[in-house]
């Protein structure tokens, strides 16, 4: 992530980074897309090839999406707090509560 903040603020030639960056949120955006689906198709093939397959492309979803992070001037310590923020709160009562708050503002007037 310290990499990818210097090349944000260096963008430096011959780098892939400052090529996505340059490219900015569609770039970056087209990138996780393609490589979130690379990593489903991956998840879904079986034995050891798959899992190592698995692995790889995580790590290229990681890497895109930490470069949206430092296009958008965001440290992963912001994303941790909000993680933090989140922690022992279900999804479901999370989502449950999103969708009360979401009725109650529907019959206010
Ligand atoms: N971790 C990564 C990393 N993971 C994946 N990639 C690149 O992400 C791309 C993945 O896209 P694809 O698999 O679709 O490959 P491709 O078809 O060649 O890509 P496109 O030309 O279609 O964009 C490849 O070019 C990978 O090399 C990465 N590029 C850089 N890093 C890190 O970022 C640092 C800085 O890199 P540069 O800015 O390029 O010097 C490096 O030292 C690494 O630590």
């Amino acid at each position: 992530m310290a990499t990818l903040t210097r090349r944000a603020a260096e963008r430096p030639s011959g780098s892939y980074t400052t090529k996505l960056l340059d490219g900015g949120a569609a770039a970056i955006g087209a990138k996780i897309r393609e490589e979130a689906e690379e990593l489903i198709e991956a998840a879904a093939e079986s034995g050891q090839d798959g899992r190592n397959h698995t692995v790889y492309e995580a790590g290229d979803l990681i890497y895109h999406t930490l470069v949206m992070l430092a296009w958008r001037g965001i440290s992963l310590d912001e994303v941790a707090a909000e993680l933090a923020r989140r922690e022992g709160t279900s999804g479901l009562a999370e989502k449950a509560a999103r969708n009360s708050d979401q009725d109650q503002s529907r019959t206010q007037p």
